[in-house]
């Protein structure tokens, strides 16, 4: 298959702050193919994990609302019940986060956490210690049965990352949502639990949406890039596109200021000030220019088109002031 995996349509995510709703995602579009590594990238605040979790409908209702669309596999996911969620939450859709510690539990053994993983949605499988010990050495663990009968504070924090893929990957979901999978680790670990996410999604042809900050994540891993700041997209892209030929400032700024696409002795570039407060969001802005100190101001201040602005083939940018930017050291 090589429709639509997921469609999320003009989401918008407002939570409620002091009695009042805040903006934290403006009407984002976002699609993910069968097959096709989607990084999310941007610095912390711009709402990547927001988006995540409105996926997985981990969202507070009291406290969150969600609306737009998000289809996955054409099912509409925004408006389900907890319980509608739970059908396809580890079922069509494994998760796998930064901190296994947190979503583990310490009580429970490997083997058990992960049979529960299975059976919670298969309670008919008569196999489920065979699938187990299967899921276990496909995540590349060797000593299978004594992992199996460990409890997580015994594994060290890779180990755990693998057991935490082998239960996102429990019910051979279409879709993985990895949040910073690999954020924790050092480098050595880090690449090869990298190689074994894209080893799996290979296999079972499964899309994934991958946050990083990472920009050497998303070389290795993704087939196309999104780029939020402020909880909107700046800019989207094939991922060789956005490396050779970004647009948007931010786009610009993050790969100046990334260590890895720093020549050796070049001074790496700090983006001066910080992502704003949800309450000074005005989401008819070019948010990112506020942090271009030698704009000028009827710039900086100008209502930006919603749409992006098409670029080339599968290359979108917000606003125009891609047009004329330039770096203050290279006027
Ligand atoms: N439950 C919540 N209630 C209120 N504000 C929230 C809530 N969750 C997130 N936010 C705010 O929404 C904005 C986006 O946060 P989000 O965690 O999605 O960013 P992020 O890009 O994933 O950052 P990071 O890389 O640090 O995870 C931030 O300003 C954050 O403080």
């Amino acid at each position: 298959m090589d429709g639509k995996l997921l469609e999320a349509e003009n989401v918008s995510v407002d939570f409620r702050i002091d009695g009042q709703y805040q903006t934290a995602i403006h009407k984002i579009n976002i699609s993910i193919k069968h097959g096709e590594v989607v990084a999310l990238v941007g610095e912390s605040g711009s709402g990547k994990s927001t988006f995540a979790m409105s996926v997985m409908g981990l969202h507070n209702s009291d406290q969150t609302r969600v609306t737009g669309s998000i289809k996955l596999n054409d099912n509409e996911l925004i408006g389900l019940s907890e319980r509608q969620f739970d059908a396809y939450r580890g079922v069509s859709v494994g998760m796998i986060f930064q901190d296994p510690l947190s979503s583990l539990n310490p009580l429970m053994k490997i083997g058990d956490q992960i049979a529960e993983a299975i059976t919670v949605h298969d309670k008919q499988s008569k196999k489920v210690k065979q699938r187990v010990q299967k899921l276990i050495s496909d995540v590349g663990i060797v000593d299978v049965q004594r992992v199996s009968q460990q409890y997580p504070h015994e594994l060290s924090g890779g180990m755990r990352q693998r057991v935490m893929i082998a239960i996102a990957l429990a019910n051979e979901p279409d879709l993985i949502i990895a949040d910073e999978p690999t954020t924790a680790l050092d480098a050595t670990i880090q690449a090869q639990i990298l190689d074994l996410i894209k080893e799996i999604q290979q296999k079972k042809n499964a899309g994934i949406l991958l946050i990083t900050h990472d920009l050497g994540v998303v070389a290795e891993m993704a087939d196309t890039v999104t780029v939020m700041y402020a909880g909107q997209i700046v800019e989207q892209a094939r991922v060789a596109d956005l490396f050779n030929h970004p647009k948007h400032p931010y786009t610009r700024s993050l790969l100046r200021a990334d260590p890895s696409e720093v020549n050796s002795g070049d001074e790496l570039y700090a983006i001066p000030g910080t992502v704003p407060a949800l309450k000074d969001m005005d989401h008819s802005k070019d948010l990112f220019l506020k942090r271009i100190p030698w704009l000028d101001k009827a710039e900086v201040e100008a209502t930006v088109d919603e749409k992006l602005q098409k670029v080339s083939d599968e290359h979108y940018v917000r606003g125009n002031a891609w047009q004329n930017f330039e770096f203050l050291e290279d006027l």
